[in-house]
């Protein structure tokens, strides 16, 4: 769903929804907005009024703690646009009414706001109140457009570290929603049953911009082992150079219909047709991606971009796929979790990335996806307000509105996609209070 689209259903659903907690990752290409909308049937704008409807809001649980039903919701917007996305926050104001004003939650001597996941307060949370007003965010682009959301929103960006985020993110997503994680191949999605207490080690693949591989052993626990700067900016800025193609998704729908030996140069067209069997190459297998680019006498008109297009994306998924494998290997994961919106859901993608992981790992290691890819990074900052220690509304437990299992509790926060999570992949889930 496109941000406009976002914008009319928060406005259509604004008396059933209240938003109390939003975190931002901006990218080198996107910028991913995560925001937590409870149930509600009133909407009112000044601080008191709030604090009279958070207590509406709160049902209790059976230990006495308060509890908010509600979705999280997810958003994004090219970082080229960025002024899209402010607009978008503007009118959440607008709609919502008082995002941006300052809404107070006191809590004994803490003085905090938990509405919309700003909050005023010092980090210790026990400072006199300033009128400063903090969302959670991470990814580059909270330090290079800190000024401008200060300039245009009065709001400052409470900055997280982004390899953190991605790891909370993908913590969270793998432990606590219900079919997050998948295995692509041949054209069969099938979801894997993660068991949360035999999660780690694995290897998270983010393949944003550029991308990040990270070893993870455990909650916090983590190293960046390796990246490469050959990811998803490659891929769009040089098939948007090399088809002129004028957004993401129309590079990626003409790869569909591509061809990519027109371009690429096989290991049969070097072996005259055959197999070279002896290292275990067949004839269809690419021994240069690109290769035939040289030998013809072609310009780039004289290629289709559907066959450019098409080559351009298994060249990057493949390189992905094998480094991924590499770094596997490096440290003996046997599980490779891939993220980021390069994937973009994409059945071509998702297939040359778990091809060339099975390939070059012998059927060794698996390549898994997640269904909410793109948004580690903001759902690790949004979990980030947790760590900020506040009595009142915070998110200090997610709980699943759907249980999975028993077997799947044990650990502090729970979510599960919904059954009738909508096409955005909103999660619905209870967030309580201390
Ligand atoms: N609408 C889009 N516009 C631009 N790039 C997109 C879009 N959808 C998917 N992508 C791909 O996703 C990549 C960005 O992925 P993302 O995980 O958001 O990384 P970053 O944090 O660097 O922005 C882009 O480089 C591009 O390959
Ligand atoms: C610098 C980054 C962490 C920024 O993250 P991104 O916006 O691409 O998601 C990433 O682009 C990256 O890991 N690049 C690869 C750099 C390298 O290891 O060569």
């Amino acid at each position: 769903m496109d941000h406009l689209a976002h914008v009319s259903n928060l406005r259509s659903s604004q008396s059933q929804t209240q938003i109390s907690h939003l975190a931002l990752d901006i990218g080198g290409s996107l910028i991913k907005l995560v925001y937590f909308c409870r149930y509600d049937d009133s909407c009112r704008d000044d601080g008191d009024e709030l604090r009279s409807q958070n207590d509406s809001l709160c049902s209790k649980s059976d230990n006495n703690q308060p509890v908010l039903e509600g979705r999280l919701h997810f958003a994004k917007f090219e970082t080229s646009k960025i002024n899209d996305c402010l607009d978008f926050l503007r009118s959440m104001k607008l709609c919502l009414g008082g995002l941006f004003s300052t809404v107070k939650v006191i809590s004994g001597s803490r003085y905090i706001s938990s509405s919309f996941g700003l909050f005023t307060s010092s980090h210790d949370g026990t400072a006199p109140p300033s009128d400063k007003i903090f969302i959670k965010a991470t990814g580059g682009g909270a330090y290079k457009f800190a000024d401008l959301f200060k300039e245009k929103l009065g709001v400052s960006l409470d900055k997280e570290d982004e390899m953190e985020c991605l790891v909370t993110g993908a913590n969270f997503l793998l432990k606590a929603v219900h079919q997050e994680a998948f295995t692509y191949l041949d054209g069969q999605k099938e979801f894997v049953q993660i068991d949360p207490n035999d999660l780690y080690p694995y290897l998270l693949v983010n393949i944003g911009s550029g991308v990040s591989m990270i070893k993870v052993d455990g909650d916090g626990k983590f190293e960046r082992v390796s990246g490469t700067s050959l990811g998803g900016g490659t891929f769009w800025g040089l098939g948007r150079l090399l088809t002129k193609c004028k957004n993401f998704d129309e590079l990626l729908e003409l790869s569909h219909q591509g061809n990519n030996r027109i371009v690429d140069m096989l290991v049969g067209d070097i072996y005259g047709g055959t197999d070279y069997a002896k290292i275990g190459l067949s004839s269809t297998t690419i021994a240069s991606s690109f290769g035939k680019a040289i030998s013809d006498s072609k310009e780039l008109e004289d290629y289709q971009p559907e066959d450019v297009s098409r080559s351009l994306l298994r060249m990057i998924s493949n390189n992905i796929g094998q480094i991924s494998y590499l770094n596997a290997l490096r440290f003996g994961l046997k599980r490779i979790f891939f993220a980021g919106f390069f994937i973009r859901g994409h059945a071509y993608t998702m297939d040359t990335i778990s091809v060339a992981v099975n390939f070059w790992s012998k059927g060794e290691a698996k390549a898994m996806f997640l269904r909410h890819e793109g948004f580690l990074g903001a759902l690790g900052a949004f979990m980030s307000y947790e760590k900020q220690c506040l009595d009142g509304l915070m998110v200090h437990k997610m709980q699943q509105k759907f249980p999975i299992s028993a077997s799947s509790a044990g650990d502090n926060i729970y979510c599960s996609l919904s059954s009738n999570s909508d096409e955005n992949g909103s999660i619905e889930c209870t967030v309580y209070g201390t």
